[in-house]
C-alpha cells in the first residue's frame, strides 16, 4: 500500500507527516519502524500522524511516534511543522492536551500548556529535587515533563552522544526519558543538545527546550524568557506567569512524497 507523506523539519528535528484525516492507514509498529528508518524508509526522528480531532475546540487530532516506534505524548518541533501544514492558527489535540498556536509570517508559536513538575507525573521512580544520575563529575539535573519525561543535567552540552544512551534506560525513569544537556550562557539564554527518547541525538528538541527552560528557571538559573540555542538553531521559550509554556521557532515544509 502506498502513502502519501509530506517531509518537514524543526531546526533540523526531522518528521515524515502523514496526513490521516480522510483515511486511516492503520499503520503498526513495524511499518512505522520502517516509514522511520533513515536506510531501509523514508527516515525521519519522528513520524507524525494526523487524524480527525475527537475533543471539542480541537482542530487535529496529533500523535508522535519515535523510530523504535514508542509514542511520545509531545514533540514541540512537530507541533509547528503540523501548524504550517495545516495551515492557519489550529488548535492541536496531543495527549499532553489542546495546544493552540499562532503565527508570525515564518515563525510559529504553539502554547505547549503546563509542565507537570510533580515527580510521579514526569514520572521518576522515586522522589527526588535533584536527579541523582551516573555522571562522571557531579552535575545538577532536575526533571519535568511535557506530556513527556524529560531530564536537563546543567553543565556543559558536550557530553550528550556520551551520556545520553545509557541515562534515557536509568532506572529513575520508570518510562525512559529525553535527557537534555544545558550550559547556561546569561540568564536569558541558554545551549541545549538532547539525547532523545527512541531517538538519539537530534538536532533540535522542542518539548527538550521547554523542560530545560522550565527546570533551569526553577533552579535560578534563567528568567523565564530564555533563547534556547540548539545544533540546528534557535527556539524562543517563555513560561508564563500563568504556567502556560510558549514555544516559538520556524518550521520547514521539505519534500512531498509518495513511498512504493
Ligand atoms: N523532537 C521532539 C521530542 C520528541 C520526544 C520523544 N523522543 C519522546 O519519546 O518523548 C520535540 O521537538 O519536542
Amino acid at each position: 500500500m502506498s502513502l502519501s507523506f509530506t517531509k518537514m523539519h524543526g531546526l533540523g528535528n526531522d518528521f515524515v507527516v502523514i496526513d490521516a484525516r480522510q483515511n486511516d492507514p492503520a499503520l503498526d509498529t513495524p511499518t512505522i519502524r520502517h516509514l522511520c528508518d533513515r536506510r531501509f524508509g523514508i527516515g525521519c526522528d519522528q513520524l507524525v500522524l494526523l487524524t480527525p480531532p475527537t475533543l471539542h475546540g480541537a482542530d487535529v487530532h496529533v500523535r508522535f511516534f519515535n523510530p523504535d516506534g514508542s509514542e511520545a505524548g509531545a514533540c514541540g518541533n512537530a507541533s509547528r511543522c503540523v501548524v504550517k501544514f495545516v495551515g492557519g492558527a489550529p488548535t492541536l489535540q496531543t495527549a499532553a492536551g489542546l495546544l493552540p498556536t499562532a503565527r508570525d509570517g515564518d515563525l510559529v508559536t504553539v502554547d505547549m500548556g503546563l509542565p507537570r513538575l510533580d515527580w510521579q507525573d514526569v514520572p521518576l521512580s522515586q522522589a527526588c529535587d535533584t536527579l541523582h544520575l551516573p555522571l562522571p563529575t557531579p552535575l545538577d539535573a532536575a526533571a519535568c515533563s511535557m506530556g513527556n519525561p524529560h531530564a536537563t543535567i546543567f553543565g556543559d552540552a558536550s557530553r550528550a552522544e556520551a551520556l545520553g544512551a545509557g541515562l534515557e534506560q536509568n532506572a529513575l525513569f520508570p518510562e525512559r526519558a529525553n535527557i537534555g544537556f544545558a550550559q547556561i550562557l546569561s540568564p536569558t539564554h541558554m545551549r541545549l543538545r538532547v539525547w532523545e527518547r527512541g531517538a538519539g541525538l537530534t538536532l533540535a528538541c522542542g518539548s527538550g527546550a521547554c523542560a530545560a527552560v522550565v527546570n533551569a528557571v526553577r533552579r535560578g538559573l534563567t528568567k523565564r524568557t530564555c533563547t534556547v540555542t540548539m545544533d540546528g538553531g534557535d527556539l524562543r521559550i517563555t513560561w508564563r506567569a500563568d504556567g502556560h509554556i510558549l514555544m516559538t521557532g520556524p518550521a520547514v515544509t521539505v519534500f512531498h512524497g509518495t513511498t512504493a
